[in-house]
């Protein structure tokens, strides 16, 4: 059943996905501890923090693929005491760090594979429009794709169904400045008819995309608020928390005329987990 936070164009902005308590473990080891957040219906919050935080665990947790107690829930209704598939079937999509894409089907086997039911004409052309090459690619092996494309793969696999909130997990990691501008245009697009919890490290992407940011340490979460950039433009603040300044990392196209600078040497791939500088954990 398609919902209003699902449609292009008539987003909600209450929260979709709320997360309280949230405790989770791997292998006996405690990885998310009291973590709490809520993801508005509309637009891109940021999931951020260094390597090793939590961060994937902590989408993992709300998907119930680790062990984890606390308190889950999607448009008010708690999904928790629910199995990973019935939370997806409830429309949480989930893109993983790893694509996970089956390497020997093609493009087209992968996206039908990935459909629950029957995606609409209407959201076909959506998903199509947004991955135009993916079309041209259909009957080509997966594995044969270059990481960029494997990416649309991931992204599409999600959109076809009627998500309410997607979960994205790292979608830019170890890609080329150019394929980097185009992954964060789909999803820009993608934004605007779901909303998305971002798992993210380029901060140039987190800049251009997010509305609200969360930020995690030690499994905690350190730092919450609605505007993302009131974040980044924190020169100080970005280092304390992230390990690493904001400047040369915003997106030039999302700064003001005056603000406009030439970017840093490799700004755009530069990532605060591969540049950890000398801030400590908060
Ligand atoms: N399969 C696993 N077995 C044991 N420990 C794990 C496993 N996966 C993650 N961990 C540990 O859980 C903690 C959180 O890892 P997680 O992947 O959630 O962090 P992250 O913030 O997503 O990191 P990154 O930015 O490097 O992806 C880390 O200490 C990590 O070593």
């Amino acid at each position: 059943m398609s919902t209003a936070t699902d449609r292009p164009g008539r987003p909600s902005a209450s929260p979709i996905l709320t997360v309280e308590g949230l405790r989770a473990h791997i292998g006996g080891q405690q990885v998310v501890e009291d973590v709490g957040f809520s993801v508005p219906g509309r637009g891109v919050t940021a999931l951020l923090g260094r390597n090793g935080v939590g961060k994937t665990s902590t989408l993992k947790a709300v998907l119930g693929l680790i062990g984890r107690t606390g308190r889950v829930s999607l448009g008010g209704e708690r999904i928790d005491g629910e199995a990973t598939h019935r939370i997806i079937q409830r429309g949480v999509g989930y893109v993983p760090e790893d694509r996970e894409v089956f390497s020997k089907l093609t493009v087209a086997e992968n996206l039908q594979l990935a459909v629950r039911g029957k995606a609409s004409a209407e959201r076909r052309e959506f998903v199509e429009s947004l991955f135009p090459d993916l079309a041209a690619r259909a009957q080509q092996p997966a594995g044969t794709l270059s990481g960029g494309q494997q990416q649309m793969v991931a992204l599409a696999r999600a959109l076809l169904n009627e998500n309410r909130v997607l979960l994205v997990d790292e979608p830019t990691k170890g890609l080329a400045p150019k394929v980097v501008q185009e992954v964060a245009a789909a999803l820009e697009t993608a934004a605007q008819a779901v909303p998305i919890l971002l798992v993210e490290q380029n901060l140039a992407v987190v800049r251009r995309l997010a509305a609200g940011v969360v930020v995690l340490s030690g499994g905690r979460v350190v730092h919450r608020a609605d505007d993302a950039r009131a974040l980044l433009d924190d020169e100080a603040l970005t280092r304390r928390l992230l390990g690493v300044g904001s400047e040369g990392h915003g997106h030039d196209a999302a700064r003001s005329p005056d603000e406009r600078r030439p970017p840093a040497r490799g700004a755009h791939a530069a990532s605060y987990t591969r540049s950890p500088g000398e801030g400590a954990l908060p």
